[in-house]
């Protein structure tokens, strides 16, 4: 589908309120891991976004029924797996995708789903998903850009990731909650989606323990049962709607979030001169009371600074007078944004992970989103700037932000795209 660009016209004072949509990153694998139950679950918070439509395909051909009921609510029910491939067409729309691998292996026992590939900026391996699943007793092939997953029985052991990997540690859960053996996953991920779909797939009847610790034990039960649940807030979201109020030197209430999910985030602005106060679930923002001085940022896993806020952050980081770091050592060439905010008068020098950031004031300009984040760092910038910026590439921003314009427009922006959830309606 060709969709309109974003067109904003920048440089007028915004401030108000925004609500933080649920959390995309969590949702996906809720979604996914309802493949384990053969009972209707309904989910709460799922956010209308691409991403999600393209899961819902691909869960579709899996043999997943869905019924979305209201704006957020989603039915789903999976009585039979159907179909035990993850088809290339799927797979490669997304990354994500990939651990229904995990999903369909614990219910059907085999699965055969298509290498994820890269992304917009550069590999992402999925050798640690490979080596866990070996390691807990699958054989795993190969062949013609697919691999191909068998167990015999329920997976068993006891595996140490070499790295923190969110994929690795959801997809390996997944495939071991179901049957009777037991699986310890060591370095796993302590991220909050980690932690979130463990919350989900225990409220369904799954014995999952440690999660949110680096040691996760996984005993298997013989079936889960249907039920509901409701994602966490999209701590991402949030940490985007935070800079963008820094960048525009303004006061913002951003509600429905998780303060306990930002601290890294929180931190760094308030290192910057942003005041922060914490009003229950919505954030007050002010960038209103002091001059920002610039800082140095380095991306880590959670609960660290994350790089699916590098870019926004470098985008306002490219407003503040003086010098910044940012480095990104999780995605080495998530880098998609520089030469976009160049076009904006930005001045960033990129040395292998490495911008050093010069403070500058930024004007508009035609420029082009090749990633979500990368997306996100160009809307903000571009609501700083005097005249109007065009940002093609908006079905990148509709994989991760929902109603971006409508919801920009509520805080005062001149904004103007045809939404997705409007189109999709
Ligand atoms: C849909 C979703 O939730 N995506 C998020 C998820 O992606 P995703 O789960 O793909 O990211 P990972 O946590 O797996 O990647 C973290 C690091 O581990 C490396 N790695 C990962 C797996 C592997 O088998 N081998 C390997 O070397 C990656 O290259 C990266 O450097 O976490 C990333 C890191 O927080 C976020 O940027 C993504 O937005
Ligand atoms: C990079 C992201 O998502 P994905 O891992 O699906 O590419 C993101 O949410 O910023």
């Amino acid at each position: 589908m060709q969709l309109t660009p974003l067109h904003i016209k920048g440089g007028r004072a915004l401030g108000g309120e925004i609500t933080v949509q649920h959390s995309k990153n969590a949702a996906l694998p809720v979604i996914v891991a309802t493949l384990l139950s053969r009972e209707p679950v309904t989910l709460h918070g799922i956010p209308r976004l691409s991403d999600v439509y393209t899961i819902l395909d691909l869960m579709a051909h899996l043999g997943t029924q869905h019924k979305w009921v209201g704006d957020n609510s989603l039915e789903l029910h999976t009585p039979e797996i159907l179909n035990t491939d993850a088809p290339y067409a799927l797979v490669s729309k997304m990354r994500a995708s990939f651990i229904v691998m995990g999903a369909i292996l614990a219910r059907a026992g085999q699965a055969t789903v298509s290498m994820p590939g890269g992304c917009a900026w550069g590999p992402r391996p999925v050798d640690q998903h490979v080596k866990a699943f070996r390691a807990l007793g699958v054989t795993l092939t190969e062949d013609g850009g697919n691999f191909d997953a068998r167990r015999e029985g329920s997976l068993n052991g006891h595996f140490v990731f070499e790295l923190l990997t969110v994929g690795g540690t959801h997809n390996a859960i997944l495939a071991a909650v179901l049957g009777d053996g037991v699986v310890v996953l060591d370095n796993a991920s302590i991220d909050t989606d980690v932690v979130d779909m463990v919350e989900f797939l225990n409220s369904l009847g799954a014995d999952i323990s440690g999660a949110g610790t680096n040691s996760i034990t996984v005993r298997g039960v013989p079936e889960l049962r249907g039920g509901s649940y409701t994602v966490i807030p999209d701590r991402i979201e949030a940490g985007t709607f935070m800079m963008l109020a820094a960048a525009n030197r303004c006061r913002l209430r951003v509600r429905n979030v998780r303060p306990d999910h930002l601290r890294a985030v929180t931190a760094k602005l308030q290192e910057m001169g942003v005041q922060i106060t914490e009003d229950g679930n919505t954030l007050i923002v002010d960038a209103t009371v002091a001059d920002l001085k610039p800082v140095n940022v380095t991306t880590q896993s959670y609960p660290g600074f994350p790089t699916d806020l590098q870019p926004q952050m470098s985008a306002l980081l490219a407003t503040v007078p003086g010098t910044s770091v940012v480095q990104d050592p999780v995605y080495p060439d998530r880098l998609t944004h520089v030469a976009e905010l160049h076009r904006m008068g930005a001045n960033i020098t990129v040395s292998g992970y490495t911008q050093v950031i010069q403070g500058a004031k930024l004007h508009a300009a035609p420029v082009k989103a090749a990633d979500l984040r990368a997306g996100a760092a160009l809307f903000i910038a571009g609501l700083t700037t005097e005249g109007e910026t065009v940002i093609d590439g908006v079905q990148y921003l509709n994989r991760g932000y929902e109603r971006l314009a409508e919801r920009l427009r509520g805080i005062g922006a001149n904004v103007l795209q045809h939404d997705l959830a409007l189109a999709m309606d």
